[in-house]
């Protein structure tokens, strides 16, 4: 499986258009890939919180058309990372979208843990109910959205699904960037799952952002590490070093706790 992760850089003095323009223009440019992977709230960043009422779009808005049109232009699966969906009958979302290589929307994640404590996301959006998980050929993905990577629970509740690829589509901050990489790793591998982890460059609301996306296989090993700058990260992987980890070391298979009925020692 080839798969390219773009790590857009978010900047204010760039306009949303002008940016869903680019991103689409890269998203072309990765025809041959079979799965290509963009960052969380790439439109206003994940950080700018006063934009997210103002470009709030509708699930099928101008980023969903736009998205649609490049992976089905480029033949790709594309995770389009997330937009800040305005539902009509209720509150923002931060909602992940993710196109078939024919441009149909194969699924949509809306963000569970929303970060902020008590402020920012937390309050400006609602928190999504429903784990996610994409059938594409060769592999399942799991989907994630940033401070989600702090919740091992719920990458357990993508495996049990089915899951075998993690992707984490994320706006992390610079400031943080060491807990990045160790989460990441970590959810590869406790889970014995390819990690796919795409986040943003550049700086936007005074927060710079860590860049180094990373994509981790499932026994912990760092495939392919972005720098800090907009980069277009390709990596290939053999999903089927999924099946073989969790033969050779069945750690998940002795779980204890969490499964009905317990299980005895
Ligand atoms: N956009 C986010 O979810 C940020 C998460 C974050 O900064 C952290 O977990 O640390």
């Amino acid at each position: 499986m080839r798969a390219s992760v773009i790590q857009i850089a978010v900047d204010e003095d760039e306009s949303v258009e002008s940016r869903r323009r680019r991103v689409a223009s890269l998203v072309r440019e990765q025809a041959g890939a079979d799965l290509v992977v963009l960052p969380e709230l790439w439109t206003t960043g994940a950080f700018a919180y006063e934009e997210f009422g103002r470009e709030a779009e509708p699930l099928e808005g101008p980023t969903y058309e736009a998205m649609a049109k490049a992976a089905s232009d480029a033949g790709v699966w594309l995770h389009a990372g997330s937009i800040p969906e305005r539902d009509p009958d209720g509150p923002l979302y931060n909602t992940s979208l993710v196109f078939s290589p024919s441009g149909d929307l194969a699924a949509a994640y809306r963000k569970i843990h929303r970060f902020g404590f008590d402020k920012g996301e937390a309050v400006l959006m609602g928190a999504g109910a429903e784990l996610v998980t994409v059938r594409l050929p060769g592999t399942v993905l799991g989907l994630s959205t940033c401070y989600d990577l702090r919740f091992p629970e719920l990458f357990r509740g993508l495996v049990d699904a089915g899951a075998e690829t993690l992707v984490v589509s994320a706006g992390w901050p610079e400031r943080r960037r060491s807990h990045w990489t160790l989460l990441a790793q970590a959810r590869a591998v406790e889970n014995q799952s390819f990690v796919v982890a795409c986040g943003t460059a550049g700086t936007h609301a005074g927060v710079p952002q860590a860049g180094h996306s990373i994509v981790v296989d499932p026994w912990g090993e760092v495939l392919a590490r972005a720098g800090a700058d907009e980069e277009v990260l390709t990596v290939e992987f053999d999903p089927g070093k999924v099946a073989t980890t969790r033969e050779q070391f069945p750690a998940l298979k002795d779980r204890m706790l969490g499964l009905e009925p317990p299980r005895r020692p």
